[in-house]
C-alpha cells in the first residue's frame, strides 16, 4: 500500500465524523487534500455543510469538488477542523507548516470547537522537532527578527540551521499572507509548549508550526491498519 493510499485512508475516517449541517475548517497538504475531495463525493451525495479553507490551494481544490465556503467573518465558530500534520507527539502537539499554510491552519484550527489531525503512522514521534520548524515572518527587518528567534531557541535550549525557505524558482517562498518562512532544523524540542509561547513574543514573527493544545484527536493511517489517539 503506498503513502497515499494511507493518507486517503485517513481522510476517509475523519469524513465519517461529518455531520449534516456541520461547519468545517479545511486543512492544507496532500492529506487534507484526501479529505476534500471525498468531503466532496458526500455533498454531491446531498450532504450539507459549509467549509473555511485554509490556504488558497485548498479553496480551489473545496471548489473544483463542490464543497461550499465560507469565512470567518460570515460565522462565528466552526464545529470541526480536519488537517494534516508534518509530527504529531504522544500530547498530539503538532508541528504543521511543511506546505507554508500554517497561518490560516492556526486562525482556522483555533476558531474550531474539534481539531482532527489526519496521517499517515511516520508522521508519529516521541519528541516533535527532526521536521524543520516552520516560524512564519516579516520580510521587513529579517536580520533582527532572526537573531530574537537564535536568543529564544537558547534560552529554551534548542539550537539548529536557520533558513529562509525558497520557492521552486529559487526566490523566497512567500505564503498566502505575504510573508515569508524561516525553517529550524532543532533536532528535538523537548518542551514545546514553553518554545511556542517564547516564539510568540517576538515582534516581526507572524507565526509558528507548533500547534499546542489544538489537536483533540489523531487519526494515523499504518500497514497494519487505523490508530486512533484521543488527547489525554
Ligand atoms: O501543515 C501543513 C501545510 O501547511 C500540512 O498539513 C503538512 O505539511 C502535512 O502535509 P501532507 O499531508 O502533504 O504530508
Amino acid at each position: 500500500m503506498s503513502m497515499d493510499d494511507l493518507k486517503r485512508q485517513a481522510a476517509a475516517r475523519a469524513v465519517e465524523q461529518v455531520r449534516d449541517g456541520m461547519k468545517l475548517g479545511l486543512g492544507t497538504g496532500s492529506t487534507a487534500k484526501h479529505f476534500v475531495e471525498l468531503l466532496g463525493e458526500r455533498v454531491k451525495a446531498g450532504l450539507n455543510v459549509v467549509g473555511v479553507p485554509t490556504s488558497e490551494a485548498t479553496r480551489a481544490d473545496a471548489e473544483r469538488c463542490g464543497v461550499p465556503l465560507t469565512t470567518l467573518e460570515e460565522i462565528d465558530r466552526l464545529d470541526l477542523t480536519v488537517d494534516g500534520a508534518d509530527e504529531i507527539d504522544p500530547n498530539l502537539e503538532l508541528i504543521k507548516g511543511g506546505g507554508g499554510a500554517l497561518l490560516r491552519e492556526k486562525i482556522v484550527a483555533a476558531a474550531s470547537d474539534r481539531m482532527i489531525v489526519i496521517a499517515d503512522e511516520s508522521k508519529w514521534v516521541p519528541t516533535l522537532g527532526r521536521f524543520p520548524l516552520p516560524i512564519e515572518v516579516i520580510p521587513f527587518g529579517l536580520g533582527a527578527t532572526r537573531r530574537a528567534i537564535e536568543a529564544v531557541f537558547a534560552e529554551n535550549g534548542v539550537s539548529g540551521q536557520m533558513g529562509v525557505r525558497k520557492a521552486k524558482d529559487g526566490h523566497a517562498f512567500v505564503t498566502d499572507g505575504g510573508h515569508w518562512i524561516i525553517d529550524a532544523h532543532l533536532g528535538r524540542i523537548p518542551d514545546s509548549p514553553r518554545l511556542a509561547a517564547a516564539l510568540n513574543s517576538i515582534p516581526g514573527v507572524v507565526e509558528h508550526g507548533l500547534f499546542i493544545g489544538l489537536a483533540q484527536t489523531a487519526v494515523l493511517a499504518g500497514p497494519q491498519g487505523i490508530r486512533v489517539v484521543e488527547r489525554r
